[in-house]
């Protein structure tokens, strides 16, 4: 039987709060879905086994063969490190519990033959070396003259992140889009996106060699949602090279025992554009995040403390934020007339502004709840002694803080010298914030592309996405 092509996409991530809290199941975690997303494409193909062709990296092509019989068996031609984990992970896992699923004399008679292409955002990656090459420089509209799915001219092991998750991403859509070509879920089938969900946090898991919080996958899977976790020990027993399809089936299905993760749909207010900045200086996140639990771990009842009051500080910012979306439903008018409002003044203004109404109330509410999580972040960073935000960050974010229609300025995720996110009200606001983003000479500050975008995994055609044809 053969089958045409089939492509699926999956999101980015920025996690606006929760970080470090959200690695433990009593604290949830905001994270907001990118535009910027992850492409697979598989195309049935004449050639024996299973090729996957990575066009933006040097060195990106890895080959398997895959046998059923007498096992089933993925083997890699590449060795070392060569290898890619979370493509062998993905096909590995995914390709044994598809067999299940649709039945194994059923997938006996499908050829996996076939050219996997994964694509990336340009976002995902720095695109120094492309500006570079063409004479220009790192502002908005140069990136925004790239070509998609750019080359990086630099090698996966090599390639600088900009922080969206691409390994999460890449999972999901690999995930999905094998699934999909299989016959083995249908995407809007709620039960059969949670398998996925479960499967890609397993690979993803499995490939990293540790059970992180997973809300990447979470966000690359569902889009923009508040996340908890699911208990480390779902996937713990099954953390296993040897792990057959009847038991990933078994444990990584909707109605399997144990998946006590939640997902709670959230989309920003309207009229809140978030834009995104990657920080040349970077930090390496699995340092942070060790140095800050082995603190943690050391003084527990000032930790526990800290950790309580920020997990509720977060929490007051998610709920302002639905009251806000909430208030626009109700007196879209009103709504609009804030909005505009508050785009003409610096945040630190409105709580002084001559108007009094609900409306106008919730947004100095945000302001003063995120002020808060802010000086508990830089409280955690004093004690652990980790630059979670940094001075030098605090500075970057309080320049942004004064551009009239700001709403807030922070560090994402696990913070440190990686990235800021602004959260603005105009168009105006967006380039003003920009502006000062290019004239920070203190720190390396490099404007993405990406927008917020809630929607989660999806499948997609070829023609619906510009560039996703030439780079086949
Ligand atoms: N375009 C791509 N094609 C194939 N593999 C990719 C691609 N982008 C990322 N990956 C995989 O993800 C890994 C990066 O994961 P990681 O270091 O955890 O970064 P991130 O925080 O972006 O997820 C790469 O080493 C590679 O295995
Ligand atoms: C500290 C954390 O809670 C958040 C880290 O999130 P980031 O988005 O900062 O980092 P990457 O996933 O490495 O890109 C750790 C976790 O939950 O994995």
């Amino acid at each position: 039987m053969t089958l045409s092509h089939t492509i699926a996409s999956a999101p980015g991530k920025v996690l606006l709060t929760g970080g470090y809290l959200v690695l433990e199941q009593q604290f949830q975690g905001l994270v907001v879905g990118t535009s910027a997303r992850f492409y697979t494409i598989i195309t049935p193909s004449d050639e024996p086994g299973i090729q996957v062709r990575s066009p933006q990296f040097d060195g990106g092509n890895w080959h398997y063969t895959l046998t059923v019989q007498p096992d089933f068996q993925l083997t890699p031609s590449s060795s070392g490190t060569s290898r890619n984990p979370f493509v062998e992970a993905s096909l590995r896992f995914t390709l044994a519990l598809v067999r299940e699923k649709v039945g194994r004399s059923a997938f006996g008679v499908l050829s996996t033959d076939c050219i996997i292409t994964i694509l990336g955002d340009n976002d995902f990656y720095s695109q120094q070396a492309q500006l570079e090459k063409l004479g220009l420089d790192s502002s908005y509209g140069s990136l925004a003259g790239l070509p998609p799915f750019a080359d990086t001219m630099t090698s996966l092991k090599d390639v600088h992140k900009t922080g969206l998750g691409s390994s999460a991403a890449l999972t999901t859509s690999l995930v999905a889009a094998l699934c999909a070509h299989f016959k083995a879920v249908d995407l809007d089938n709620q039960k059969d996106r949670t398998l996925v969900h479960n499967l890609a946090q397993f690979v993803h898991c499995f490939a990293q060699g540790k059970v992180g919080s997973g809300f990447d996958v979470s966000a690359a899977v569902w889009g923009s949602h508040r996340y908890r976790r699911f208990n480390p020990q779902v996937l713990a027993s099954i953390m296993d090279q040897q792990v057959d399809g009847t038991l990933l089936l078994k444990h990584l299905s909707a109605d399997s025992f144990g998946w006590d993760n939640e997902v709670a749909p959230f989309k920003l207010p309207p009229g809140f554009d978030l834009i995104l900045a990657d920080i040349d200086a970077g930090s390496h996140t699995p340092t942070l995040v060790g140095k800050v639990l082995a603190w943690r771990k050391a003084n527990p009842t000032t930790a526990n403390a800290l950790w309580v009051e920020l997990g509720s500080y977060n929490s007051k910012v998610e709920q302002v934020l639905r009251d806000l979306t909430t208030a626009e439903q109700k007196e879209p008018v009103l709504y609009k007339a804030v909005i505009e409002k508050c785009s003409r003044h610096k945040a630190s203004e409105w709580a002084s502004l001559p108007e009094t109404n609900e409306v106008i109330s919730k947004m100095v509410q945000l302001v003063h709840n995120f002020g808060h999580v802010r000086r508990l972040l830089r409280e955690m960073s004093q004690l652990s002694e980790v630059p979670i935000e940094p001075i030098e960050q605090t500075q970057l974010l309080e320049a942004c803080l004064e551009v009239e229609g700001t709403v807030i300025a922070g560090v994402p995720g696990a913070g440190g010298y990686d990235a800021i996110f602004c959260i603005v009200l105009s168009d105006k606001a967006k380039q003003q914030v920009r502006q000062v983003w290019q004239g920070w000479s203190a720190l390396s500050v490099g404007p993405l592309l990406s927008k917020a975008d809630s929607k989660g995994v999806t499948l997609v055609e070829l023609a619906d996405v510009p560039g996703l044809a030439n780079s086949l």
